[in-house]
C-alpha cells in the first residue's frame, strides 16, 4: 500500500534547502521521526518531472552506512509536490558544529577528522562505484550529517543538481557548469578544474573532501574571500595556511595531498582509503 502525506505527523520546519522545504516528521504508526523534503514541481517541464523521480528511484538504492538513508517518496498530485522521506539524523550537520566550535573557542578532536574522512571517503566510495557514477557535486559542511554514534552521513545526493534547475526549467543558466548551479552559495568548495569550466568528475568531489577536512581543522575554508573572482584566483593557486599546529604533520599532509590543483595527479577516493595514514588511523578507532 503506497504511502501517504497523512500516515505523518509534521513535528516542524527545519529550513529550506537549495530545492525545496525540510520538515521534521514523525510516521504516526511507529513513531519515528523521519525528514521529509518537499518539492514542488508544479513548474516542471515533462522531462525534468522524468528525471526528477528517476533520481529519487536511484537514490532509494544508496543504501550505505555513510548516506543519508533515502526511503520513499509520496507524490501529492493535489499540490503537486514529492515529498522525499529520508533518515533523520539527530546529530545535525558539521556546519552547524563548526560554528559552535568557533563560537566555544574549541577544536575538533583529531580522531574524529580523521573518521570524518574516513567515513566521507567511504560515502564517495560507494558514489563513485563504476556500476553507477552518481557524482555527488555539493560536498560542504552542511550536507554533511552526524547520526547518534556521530557517524558521518553524506545527504543531498544528486537532488541539488536536478531540483535547482526545477526551478527555473524555462532559462537555461549561462554557466553550463552543473556544480556551479548547484552551488547556492559562495562556491568555497569548487575545485580549480571546474572553477576552469572543466566537467565535474571524480577528483572534483576528492578536492571538495578535502577543503571539508581542512575547515573541520581551521574552522574555515582553506579558500576564502569577500569576492568570487579573487576566491577563484585563489583557489587556482591551491596556496593555503597550514592547519593549526596542534594537528599532526601526517594530517598537513594529507589535506595537502587532496588540494593537489592538478587533478590528474590528485588522489582518487581508493588512494585515499588505501593510503597508509588513513589506515592507520581508523585502525586504532575502529
Ligand atoms: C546550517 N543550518 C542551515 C542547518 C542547521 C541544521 N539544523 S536543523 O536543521 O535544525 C537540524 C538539527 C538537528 C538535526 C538535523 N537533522 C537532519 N537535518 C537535515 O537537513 C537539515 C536541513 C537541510 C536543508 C537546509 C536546512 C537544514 C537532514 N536531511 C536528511 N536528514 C537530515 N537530518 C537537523
Amino acid at each position: 500500500m503506497p504511502e501517504r502525506i497523512e500516515d505523518y505527523e509534521v513535528l516542524g520546519i527545519i529550513g529550506t534547502g537549495s530545492f525545496g522545504t525540510c520538515y521534521k516528521v514523525r510516521k504516526r504508526n511507529t513513531s519515528h521521526v523521519f525528514v521529509w523534503k518537499a518539492v514542488d514541481y508544479g513548474s516542471m517541464s515533462e522531462e525534468r518531472k522524468k528525471l526528477l523521480v528517476s533520481e529519487v528511484n536511484l537514490l532509494r538504492e544508496l543504501r550505505h552506512p555513510n548516506i543519508v538513508r533515502y526511503y520513499d517518496r509520496i507524490l501529492h498530485k493535489e499540490s503537486a509536490t514529492i515529498y522525499i522521506i529520508m533518515e533523520w539524523c539527530v546529530g545535525g550537520d558539521l556546519a552547524t558544529m563548526i560554528t559552535k566550535c568557533k563560537r566555544n573557542n574549541t577544536y575538533l578532536e583529531e580522531a574524529f577528522i580523521w573518521r570524518a574522512l574516513y567515513q566521507t571517503s567511504r560515502a564517495l566510495q560507494a558514489c563513485h562505484s563504476p556500476g553507477r557514477p552518481v557524482l555527488h557535486r555539493d560536498i560542504k559542511p552542511a550536507n554533511l550529517f552526524l547520526d547518534s554514534d556521530f557517524n558521518i552521513k553524506l545527504g543531498d545526493f544528486g537532488l541539488a543538481r536536478i531540483l535547482t534547475n526545477a526551478k527555473d526549467d524555462d532559462k537555461e543558466d549561462e554557466n553550463d557548469s552543473l556544480y556551479a548551479q548547484t552551488v547556492v552559495g559562495t562556491p568555497y568548495y569548487m575545485s580549480p578544474e571546474v572553477v576552469k569550466g572543466s566537467k565535474y568528475n571524480r577528483k572534483s568531489d576528492v578536492w571538495s573532501l578535502g577543503c571539508v577536512i581542512y575547515e573541520l581543522c581551521s574552522l574555515t575554508p582553506p579558500f576564502s574571500s569577500g569576492n568570487i573572482k579573487s576566491l577563484t584566483t585563489r583557489i587556482k593557486g591551491g596556496r593555503f595556511e597550514r592547519i593549526p599546529s596542534h594537528y599532526s604533520n601526517e594530517l598537513q599532509q594529507m589535506i595537502t595531498f587532496m588540494l593537489t590543483v592538478n587533478h590528474e595527479i590528485r588522489p582518487s577516493i581508493e588512494t585515499i582509503l588505501h593510503h597508509p595514514s588513513v589506515v592507520t588511523h581508523i585502525a586504532t578507532w575502529s
